[in-house]
């Protein structure tokens, strides 16, 4: 997606460590206009397939999940919690996940309520690096009996090799950016076409 690559051009900035900082726009200052034509992508790609759900992970996929949601006709949109809390009641689906940018591991929970046998999820996150966040929702997804449809992530760090694997499994992974290499020294951000 154009528009996207050019943000992250202008605006992103090559950490060591692999990380990618995009704040100004995705994930911590949120640019809505952008994340509605996201979600517009993702129904483009996604057209022919029926989706019940939109599933994301705590924190930075729940804005563009939102926004994505406009653009599948108002599905619900859940999004799995990284923390107990007293406000989660009754039975859960749970796993562990280790996040890439706070360097530990997490419990992933959702509610049984909201995660049924019948519905037809469309996974969305910001990232996809190597591909931790979404092996945990997709194993919420076969403890629901839920069918993960496809996977829609605004910014993949290819080098990373997360997005491949998926893809190799057979999952319709649509990432938006492909970022293909990045040097923290120069700055230089490519993107895989
Ligand atoms: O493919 P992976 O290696 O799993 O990396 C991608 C995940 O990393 C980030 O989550 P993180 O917990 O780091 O941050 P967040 O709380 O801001 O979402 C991002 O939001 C993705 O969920
Ligand atoms: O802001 C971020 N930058 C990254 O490079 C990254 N990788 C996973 N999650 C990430 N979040």
């Amino acid at each position: 997606m154009q528009e996207l690559e050019e943000r992250i051009q202008a605006e992103g900035t090559v950490k060591a460590g692999d990380v990618l900082k995009v704040d100004a726009f995705l994930n911590h200052q949120c640019d809505v206009r952008l994340f509605d034509h996201m979600g517009a992508a993702w129904a483009e790609h996604f057209a022919g397939k029926t989706i019940t759900k939109i599933l994301t992970i705590e924190a930075s996929g729940i804005g563009i999940a939102c926004c994505a949601a406009r653009h599948f006709g108002d599905v619900p949109v859940v999004f799995a919690k990284k923390a107990q809390s007293i406000n989660l009641d009754g039975d859960q689906y749970t796993t562990t996940v280790y996040s890439f940018t706070k360097q530990k591991e997490f419990p992933v929970i959702v509610s049984k309520k909201y995660l049924n046998p019948g519905d037809h999820v469309l996974l969305i996150d910001d990232f996809l690096a190597n591909g931790k966040a979404l092996r945990g929702l997709i194993e919420l997804c076969e403890e629901a009996g839920a069918t993960v449809e496809g996977i829609g992530i605004a910014v993949e760090k290819g080098f990373q090799g997360g997005g491949d694997k998926l893809r190799e499994e057979g999952y319709d992974v649509d990432s938006l950016a492909i970022v293909e290499s990045m040097d923290p020294q120069t700055g230089k951000i490519e993107f895989r076409h």
